[in-house]
């Protein structure tokens, strides 16, 4: 089966969408690698969301290699309406739109009947050329394909092009892949080709890589490895000579079955894509941090809001508000300072009293009562809070502050920039969530904070911080990019924060953020201040923890541990994976125009209930890891307007988002941890807000959950309802619960602990981790 396009038609008159077979031409319909077809309402008829929906890039929409009969045949997920209509084996297909330039393709496209697939639309252009595009020679080359449906052996040699010219893509496609061992234990595949390109602006050069799919259906054994890269990007200034562009490498073949992979930038990831690669460190440098890592990133966020009612817009407090004074507080380590009761005790300065009180701050919440004196005191932090309760004010009040009494450089232009405190949080999303409170905070003042995070231009993010950076908030890949640029110094850093701590030193991220204390000029833990907070931690990434903070640190602990946000009335729903959809289905007509959160475990089954929720007439969007960045920000952005009142996301989008009326949290999936589904809820009742969460609880693939889940349910007065409770008791013991598992602790874990979860260890999660790990490289 061959991924097919077909995008020669606009909307029809009516603009709506059509399901009958009459109209299959005339609409815009795309063939998703399990081989069903997929319509997108009027409204959602932009290459944007198709190619988000879709789970590939909008590049990739444009030029997406062959679907792989195996991943159809693995597909439980069908799409509905589709099932009717023929499957279409029109060999070629046409994109008559090109892609947004002007220049002629003369490229070599050539198509094998039966097998291939064409494009011929105009160049691509390439953006931040100087006087745009100019009709370059060369385009986009076509590809010819001899894969051949019985695996037989084969290959996809793509055609060669040759560009001269100004701007537009010049250069040419030449690929290939080879699979090694495809289902059926054929040899086929495509095998990489090169280009060649010259030019000024836009993306010039040609990209150069190969496809190795080894994979094995049956171990879902596979790994995907940059094999190298060129230089040839002309980021930052729009202007250059692209030679020999991108040359990538994608291997699938990993042959590891502990599930390390490693992944290459763009193209195609090949099947079996709920087990999908978990990025190393060096991979995620690649990908965020080169330039040469593969095709230039031109996104350019739009600039923050400049009026102050945009600035300091906020959401009202809600009924439950005063009953935060009402947790139970645990502070330990040696003379903790007192806690304040109101905002005035915190000394701020006029401006930031101000702030405060213009975002709509009256009284402080117990983590802020308790986190703004031991900050302000020049004490390390640890300290948990449940969700929505205000940490992101506990730490950049008192670091403002500070500033403040004590003075920071005024912002000013220069080559490399010495921020004195340094934020970092594990979602793009949330790190810029934090910089614009940030900005608030810090309004009138000359305080200036920065944001730096991946999926954004280079050259754009370098300027910015150019300017002037006294507090700079940052995702760790791209951190790192710019300390090895040269461009961020370390040496005057008296902040060091954390937000998410358990996710900023788990697995993923913990080499990352020791590299980043062992940075040249970084200061020791002895003489800078290091600050965590986070909703849940694990008792061993507590100890873990330790390391990076002085001795005498606090613990701050509001409420249990890990304990989910009473303000949020949970459900467990027991279903079969099959029923999911309808229930999802009738949960969201029965809600209205509520502003819901749906979680689902891969990105790939985001596409598809984003899809399936468009086709019912539910007007939804998507955010996951595969979508680009301008596509995320568009998402939320459409979201929290309420322009699109269902967003469908993976975890990217579990922790820290503080999105105004989120009503409901549904998980359709369940999480594979118990941590991930107490950040997953607490998107909802937020700040004494009350919230709604609805879990689908799949007995088959969700028991190992259970324990943890009846606990959390107890800890924040929940229904637990007996069926779970019998699962959970017969789980013990023969799903290979282990007492010593994986613990978290209702205190300081100085102190040995008190509750241990029964939430298997990770061993024992192996399944739903698996799947989790497909959306591993979408932090960051
Ligand atoms: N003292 C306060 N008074 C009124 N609103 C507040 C106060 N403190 C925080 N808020 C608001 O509460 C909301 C949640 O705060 P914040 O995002 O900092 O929570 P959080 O504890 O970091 O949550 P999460 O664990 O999900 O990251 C924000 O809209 C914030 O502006």
């Amino acid at each position: 089966m061959r991924f097919q396009i077909k995008r020669d038609q606009t909307t029809d008159s009516n603009g709506s969408a059509n399901h009958s077979l009459d109209s299959f031409k005339k609409k815009n319909l795309f063939k998703t690698r399990i081989g069903r077809y997929i319509d997108f309402p009027a409204h959602e008829q932009n290459d944007d969301v198709i190619a988000g929906h879709l789970s590939f890039s909008r590049e990739a929409l444009h030029a997406c290699p062959p679907a792989t009969g195996s991943s159809e045949k693995k597909s439980h997920l069908k799409l509905p309406n589709m099932d009717d209509w023929e499957e279409d084996q029109s060999p070629v297909v046409s994109c008559s739109s090109g892609f947004g330039g002007a220049g002629n393709d003369k490229s070599n496209s050539e198509g094998t009947e039966g097998s291939s697939w064409k494009m011929t639309g105009d160049s691509f252009r390439g953006r931040g050329g100087r006087g745009g595009s100019r009709g370059g020679r060369g385009g986009f080359s076509g590809f010819k394909s001899e894969i051949d449906e019985n695996g037989s052996d084969g290959g996809w040699n793509g055609g060669e092009s040759r560009g001269k010219g100004r701007g537009g893509f010049r250069g040419g496609f030449r690929s290939g892949s080879r699979d090694e061992n495809d289902e059926n234990g054929n040899d086929d595949g495509w095998k990489g080709g090169e280009s060649r390109g010259r030019g000024r602006g836009g993306f010039g050069g040609g990209f150069r890589g190969g496809f190795r799919d080894g994979g094995n259906e049956d171990t879902g054994r596979r790994g995907f490895g940059r094999e190298n890269n060129e230089n040839g990007n002309d980021e930052g200034e729009g202007r250059g000579r692209g030679r020999g562009g991108f040359r990538g490498g994608f291997r699938d073949g990993g042959g590891d079955e502990s599930g390390k992979r490693g992944f290459g930038r763009g193209g195609f990831r090949g099947r079996n894509e709920e087990v999908f690669s978990k990025v190393t460190t060096a991979d995620k440098l690649d990908q965020e941090g080169s330039e040469n890592a593969g095709p230039k990133v031109v996104y350019v966020p739009p600039p923050p809001p400049e009026e102050e009612s945009s600035i300091f817009s906020h959401y009202a407090t809600g009924i439950n508000f005063d009953k935060y004074d009402d947790i139970l507080v645990d502070v330990s380590g040696s003379n903790p300072p007192k806690a304040i009761m109101t905002f005035e005790e915190a000394g701020l300065c006029d401006s930031l009293s101000k702030n405060v009180s213009k975002s709509g701050y009256v009284k402080p919440t117990p983590v802020q009562k308790h986190g703004i004196p031991i900050i302000s005191a020049g004490r390390d932090l640890m300290a948990c809070a449940q969700t929505g309760s205000g940490k992101t004010a506990a730490f950049l009040l008192p670091i403002l502050q500070r500033f403040m009494t004590d003075g920071v450089a005024a912002s000013k232009f220069s080559e490399i920039q010495e921020p004195e405190a340094i934020i970092v949080a594990p979602t793009r999303e949330l790190i810029n969530q934090i910089y614009l409170e940030a900005r608030k905070f810090a309004y009138g003042t000359c305080v200036r904070p920065v944001v730096v995070y991946g999926g954004i231009n280079t050259g754009y993010t370098i300027r910015e911080v150019l300017k002037g950076c006294n507090v700079l908030c940052a995702t760790p890949g791209r951190l790192h990019d710019l300390i090895g640029r040269g461009k961020i110094g370390l040496s005057k850093v008296r902040y060091l924060v954390l937000d998410e701590a358990d996710r900023m030193l788990d697995m993923g991220f913990e080499p990352e953020m020791r590299k980043l204390v062992a940075s040249p000029g970084m200061p020791s833990k002895e003489e800078r201040q290091t600050l965590m907070f986070s909703a849940t931690y694990p008792e061993d990434i507590q100890r873990m923890a330790a390391d990076f903070l002085k001795v005498d640190y606090i613990f701050l602990a509001v409420g249990v541990v890990g304990g989910a946000c009473s303000d949020v009335e949970q459900t467990i729903v027991q279903v079969d994976q099959y029923s999911k959809r309808d229930q999802l289905l009738e949960l969201l007509r029965a809600t209205g125009n509520e502003r819901t959160m749906v979680f689902v475990e891969t990105k790939r089954s985001a596409d598809f209930i984003a899809t399936f929720l468009c086709q019912e007439k539910i007007s939804t969007t998507s955010i996951h890891g595969d979508r680009e960045q301008r596509e995320r920000e568009k998402a939320l952005s459409d979201f929290r307007l309420g322009q699109c009142p269902v967003l469908v996301a993976t975890s990217v989008a579990a922790r820290g988002l503080d999105i105004e009326q989120v009503q409901h949290v549904v998980n359709f999936d369940m999480p594979s941890s118990i941590d991930e589904y107490v950040h997953r809820i607490g998107r909802t009742g937020r700040c004494g807000n009350t919230g709604r969460a609805v879990s689908f609880f799949n007995p088959e693939s969700d028991t190992p959950l259970a324990r943890s889940l009846v606990k959390v349910l107890s800890g924040a007065q929940q229904v637990v309802p007996k069926w779970l409770e019998e699962v959970a008791f017969s789980a013990h013991g023969t799903t290979g619960f282990n007492p010593r598992g994986k613990v978290f602790a209702s205190t300081d874990s100085r102190k040995g602990g008190s509750f241990k979860s029964d939430e298997p260890p990770p061993s024992q999660t192996s399944a739903p981790s698996a799947a989790a790990a497909a959306d591993d490289e979408e932090w960051e």
